[in-house]
């Protein structure tokens, strides 16, 4: 049975961590290992997940493989957790998508930012509004790699659905302002990780998702209660010792100058040193290389020490 609206809303005041897929080496999903990091992710305290993201690879994921890796997610939880499932592409395959989600039971839709070359906000929200038509459940707009106005964003948190907006624009002052001129009624979730979390909170933003707290969930349990204790100077020390794992995800890798091409596999990474289901990586990324994979388990280790000085 779903959460109710004041339900999910509570749980998008947390942390949320993204589920990542892991394929083997033929490209295969591995559900099994999705379930058993859902569970323990749940062990360590978490109850927000997003299913079938961005971060879970959803643009390299089949209409179908979106749904089991969400039914996997499901399976792994216990009715108390949210679960946020990643929809988008064209009004016909996103309202499919629903309500196959719903028929599983998911708690909120996180509608994907549009992958369109040429999008009209009006249209946009159109589109929000044809995709509530076939259903009830909530909606998480997922705001990253366009730069809409803050009267887009207040219009948006007008919408019945709309109970959050995941904010993934690196612009405070936006945020603020949009926060300000939209419904009292969102709760507005940071979806840049923790280097944004100490900045955003005082604009407004209420939970994050998960950079380095998808594989070591405790350091986001911590930097949380700060936040909302107004312990601004634990926050920073908090938000500080993620920071060079961070920075590294937003690497090109080699032979490459897009930023952030390694993020997914330094998560994966992450996940495997930490003890989680890693797994491989779909085209169009390409997993760490042999040097990164060694960096990677070098910053790791010194993550791992500051979480044992400042957290246990
Ligand atoms: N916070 C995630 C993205 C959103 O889910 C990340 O760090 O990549």
């Amino acid at each position: 049975m779903p959460l109710a609206v004041d339900e999910v809303k509570d749980r998008l005041r947390g942390v949320a961590a993204g589920l990542l897929t892991p394929f083997d080496e033929n490209g295969e999903i591995e559900h099994w290992k999705i379930e058993e990091n859902a569970q323990s992710l749940y062990d360590s305290g978490l109850r927000s997940f997003l299913a079938a993201a961005n971060i879970s690879e959803y643009h390299s994921l089949t209409q179908n493989e979106r749904v089991e890796v969400t039914e996997a997610a499901l399976d792994g939880l216990p009715s108390d957790a949210c679960v946020l499932a990643g929809v988008g592409g064209s009004t016909a395959s996103a309202q499919e998508l629903i309500r196959a989600y719903d028929r599983l039971g998911v708690d909120a839709h996180m509608i994907m930012p549009p992958d369109h070359t040429y999008v009209h906000e009006q249209g946009l929200l159109d589109y929000f509004d044809d995709l509530a038509s076939v259903t009830e459940t909530p909606f998480v707009p997922y705001i990253r790699a366009f730069e809409p106005s803050v009267d887009f964003l207040a219009d948006l948190t007008q919408l019945e659905n709309v109970v959050g907006v995941k904010y993934a624009i690196k612009d405070p002052v936006k945020l603020g302002a949009a926060v300000a001129a939209g419904s009292d009624d969102v709760v507005w979730v940071n979806g840049l990780a923790e280097p944004y979390a100490v900045s955003f909170w005082g604009e407004g933003i209420e939970g994050f998702s998960a950079g380095v707290s998808n594989f070591r969930p405790e350091v986001g349990l911590e930097l949380f209660d700060a936040l909302t204790a107004g312990d601004w100077e634990r926050a920073r020390k908090l938000r500080n010792i993620c920071l060079p794992y961070q920075n590294f995800r937003d690497r090109t890798g080699q032979r490459n100058t897009l930023e952030g091409a390694i993020s997914v596999p330094a998560v994966k990474k992450g996940l495997e040193l930490a003890g989680y289901h890693g797994g491989n990586v779909r085209e169009p990324i390409r997993s760490l290389s042999p040097q990164e994979a060694d960096e990677a388990e070098e910053i790791y280790y010194q993550l791992d020490d500051d979480i044992d000085h400042l957290v246990h």
